[in-house]
């Protein structure tokens, strides 16, 4: 250890001090984590779940440990060296983080659990302050309650923390599967929208009636094995109902609810996996950076106001995905101010509803995606401009390329101010 020298303490978890240092045959900066029990044989150190699951899954969205050294009974690792974890970040955050900021942290933790789950292994405590980052880049950490799938249940021993803990752990499944991080995962989307946990449990009781209080409580329909868990009585004392997510989240544009509103699904089987949830419509998306209705020539005058607009309706195709999208062309029919369709869409301006086709160069047409399971008069059309889901010629439809996530296209409008033609989209 002579070779590392110690330049501050950076973090003091259960398990372990952790401790930025540097290497003084290298000039590298790492982090040495102190583990706090003592050992007495090398045996045991390299049989620590952290050690075997370490060695194996060697990613980029992933720690590296560097080195494993015991010293008087101490153990050290010796990891890469990161910035700071999501939870500090979070913390200092002052304003909301874009949604591409959310998409950016979300892909690489996705990637990295998607690699740990394939190796056969899964992580049972992913929170804010196990994922680390340096410069955007994120990296899963602490890998002390790591296991691997294949060893068999019962798993009995302490998993992760409250706040993040899937409800099948929480009512004392002991046979609890890679879906428990996927869970984790839905409460960290949510948070990185909000910068405040989304079940604050307070106690393990606590943690149950705040997951109720969001998901309503459940029932067979929802989840059947959950019913039959040593602790499912819990849920006589709350019925509750489930709260709209797009109250709590108002953030949030409808594919990233549609993905908090998956990954924590009651049935650990509902959830998606880490491979899928990388396939959800929430991260295929382009940039697109609206232009304000106000910004656009003519569109207040009178004049504009007389000429017909080129009304989008979705309406007009059939329900069927593939008579809607097969060698889709979006056909445009005009229609006139006052029979249009904003005039059926409750509540919102005409700056919130109408898209304009203004994008020369965009080969783009813009969808608000709805959840195809939630009736259509539920959802806001058109809630906020970030709502608008672009899809260009070089992706494909979500919901109808074997993605696992079937999402009805809502109705929406594209008006062209210019009223020259808009241009028509092809999405295959
Ligand atoms: N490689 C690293 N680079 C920078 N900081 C790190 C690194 N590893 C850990 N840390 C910091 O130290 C903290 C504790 O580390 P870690 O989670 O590995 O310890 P632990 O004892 O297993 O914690 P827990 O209480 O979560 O089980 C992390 O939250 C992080 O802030």
């Amino acid at each position: 250890m002579e070779r590392y020298k110690i330049i501050r303490e950076i973090g003091d978890g259960t398990c372990g001090n952790v401790f930025m240092a540097y290497n003084v045959e290298t000039n590298e900066i790492v982090a040495v984590k102190k583990m706090k029990r003592k050992f007495f044989q090398w045996e045991e150190c390299v049989s620590l779940r952290e050690v075997k699951a370490l060695q194996k899954l060697i990613h980029p969205n992933i720690v590296k440990l560097k080195e494993v050294t015991m010293e008087n009974h101490e153990l050290f690792f010796i990891f890469e060296h990161m910035e700071c974890n999501l939870y500090d970040v979070i913390r200092e955050r002052q304003v909301a983080f874009s949604e591409g900021d959310i998409r950016n942290f979300m892909v690489q933790i996705l990637q990295g659990l998607a690699y740990m789950h394939k190796n056969g292994y899964f992580h049972r405590d992913l929170k804010p302050e196990n994922l680390l980052v340096t410069n955007g880049i994120v990296k899963i950490a602490d890998f002390g309650l790591a296991r691997e799938v294949s060893s068999s249940p019962p798993y009995t021993d302490y998993v992760s923390t409250r706040w993040y803990r899937a409800p099948e752990v929480l009512l004392q499944s002991s046979a609890y599967t890679p879906a428990i991080d996927m869970w984790a995962v839905g409460a960290i989307l949510a948070e990185l929208f909000t910068l405040s946990p989304l079940f604050p449990g307070e106690s393990e009781t606590d943690q149950l009636y705040k997951i109720c209080t969001v998901l309503g409580t459940p029932d067979c329909t929802v989840w059947q094995e959950g019913m039959n868990l040593p602790r499912s009585s819990s849920f006589k004392y709350f019925q509750i109902p489930p709260r709209n997510l797009w109250e709590l989240i108002p953030n949030a544009s409808l594919e990233a609810i549609d993905l908090i509103q998956r990954l924590c699904s009651w049935d650990p089987r509902r959830r998606p996996t880490a491979e899928q949830a990388l396939q959800h419509p929430f991260f295929n998306v382009c940039n697109w950076v609206p232009r304000p209705v106000h910004d656009a020539p003519d569109t207040k005058t009178n004049e504009s106001k007389a000429h017909p607009k080129l009304e989008l309706n979705l309406w007009d195709f059939s329900t069927e995905p593939d008579d809607c999208f097969l060698d889709l062309t979006l056909s445009l029919k005009p229609s006139f101010p006052g029979t249009d369709l904003a005039n059926h869409v409750p509540q919102r301006t005409e700056e919130e509803i109408l898209l304009y086709s203004g994008f020369e160069n965009t080969p783009a047409g813009f969808w608000p995606l709805v959840p195809s399971d939630r009736p259509i008069g539920d959802v806001p059309a058109m809630p906020s401009w970030q709502q608008a889901y672009m899809v260009d010629s070089q992706s494909s439809l979500p919901g109808f390329s074997g993605s696992p996530f079937g999402l009805s296209l809502q109705p929406s409008l594209l008006e062209n101010h210019s009223l020259a033609p808009i241009r028509q989209v092809n999405f295959f």
